[in-house]
């Protein structure tokens, strides 16, 4: 839970201080108030590009020194992220005040979130789903962004290698190869226990008002060989193809829905999001029985597309779910429904207590 929230020149907001002091923390007011940055400062206290996948240099305020930071008080250690005016490509972090690897905010926090951008999830290409669900997979398997930032490393590294194969050393080639094989075990193994794990806790969830999926990993069916193995002998295939064609990182999330057999894709827009909503309160479920404590779920927009009755299960089911929620809405009357919520509104880069 986060306990105590500061922004300086995070987006529009030069200066923001939140003290959450109920599990439902609404974020209401007009469009482009700065409601989203704000989700989007919390998602920042994982590893990655936040919510929305921006690069370091779009977030410090543009009337600001260059540089923002961002700080979290999390069960009584303070968390920070940021960059300095006078390197700001490079994100910093310190975990109770000693400088620290983004991906070991992952220790202390789970975040999983849900934007209107999402929307399109099942839609668009596999990165996108395969994010989410290493999203998921962090706030089981804290170890998962730095396998998967070695993995990457490692694949470029390689990829740069095939660019001029007659030239490469194949011992260097060899110990990329090994490296990938290693990383790429740990990111394939984790998500793995991850799907296996919440179609277990989908099994015992109901089919309504949220629709119930069955996800899987498809795109990279490995034969009964190592990646090592496999990468070795498909070396001159990857260099025709200017890139590595096998491992993890072709994985797609396939998801259907069980009640229809149907993939996801297919569904409509309203099943489409109550799918994904099935997923992150399983997620939820999932994460509170492993860590004790259950993810920070950030949801952007997402009351405003539900009628009112699918919005009462929706709290209902956050409210049982025991963790720290934060919601965005231009209205607040879509929150009337909840009475024990921190109630903020935004205006123009300012948050104020809203008048209850
Ligand atoms: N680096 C930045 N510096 C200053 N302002 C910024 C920066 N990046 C984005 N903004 C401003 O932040 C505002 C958008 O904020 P945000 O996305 O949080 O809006 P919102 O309240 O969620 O709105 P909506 O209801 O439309 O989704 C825009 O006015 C945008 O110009």
């Amino acid at each position: 839970m986060i306990g105590r929230l500061t922004l300086s020149d995070f987006r529009n907001h030069a200066d923001a201080l939140i003290l959450p002091d109920h599990s439902f923390i609404l974020l209401t007011g007009d469009n482009g108030a700065g409601k989203t940055n704000i989700l989007e400062a919390v998602s920042m206290l994982a590893p990655g590009r936040g919510l929305r996948g921006a690069p370091l240099s779009a977030m410090a305020r543009q009337e600001g020194s260059g540089g923002f930071g961002i700080a979290a008080e999390v069960d009584g250690v303070v968390l920070g992220t940021g960059v300095a005016a006078a390197s700001p490509e490079r994100r910093q972090v310190r975990i109770g005040g000693v400088a620290s690897s983004a991906n070991a905010l992952a220790d202390h926090l789970a975040i999983v979130w849900l934007t209107p951008a999402m929307d399109r999830l099942f839609l668009d290409s596999p990165g996108g789903r395969r994010r989410f669900l290493d999203r998921l997979t962090l706030a089981l398997h804290s170890g998962h962004a730095m396998h998967s930032a070695r993995y990457d490393a490692a694949m470029r590294a390689r990829n740069r290698l095939l660019a001029d194969l007659r030239r490469a050393d194949p011992a260097w080639l060899s110990a990329l190869e090994a490296q990938m094989g290693e990383h790429g075990a740990a990111l394939a193994g984790a998500r793995a226990d991850l799907v296996a794990r919440l179609n277990a806790m989908l099994a015992d969830q109901p089919d309504e008002p949220f629709a119930r999926p069955r996800i899987a990993i498809e795109g990279d069916e490995a034969p009964d060989e190592s990646l090592q193995d496999r990468l070795g002998r498909e070396r001159r295939r990857d260099a025709a193809a200017g890139r590595t064609l096998s491992g993890p990182h072709r994985h797609d999330l396939a998801v259907t829905h069980i009640a229809k057999g149907q993939p996801a894709a297919l569904c409509s827009t309203g099943e489409q999001k109550a799918l994904l909503l099935s997923m992150l309160l399983a997620h939820a479920a999932l994460v509170a029985a492993t860590r004790g404590q259950p993810p920070v779920l950030l949801l952007d927009e997402v009351a405003a597309h539900l009628d009112p009755s699918r919005r009462s299960a929706l709290f209902q089911r956050l409210r049982e779910s025991g963790g720290q929620v934060w919601m965005t809405g231009t209205e607040s009357s879509l929150f009337n429904d909840l009475d024990d919520a921190t109630r903020l509104t935004v205006t123009a880069g300012h948050v104020f207590r809203s008048a209850t």
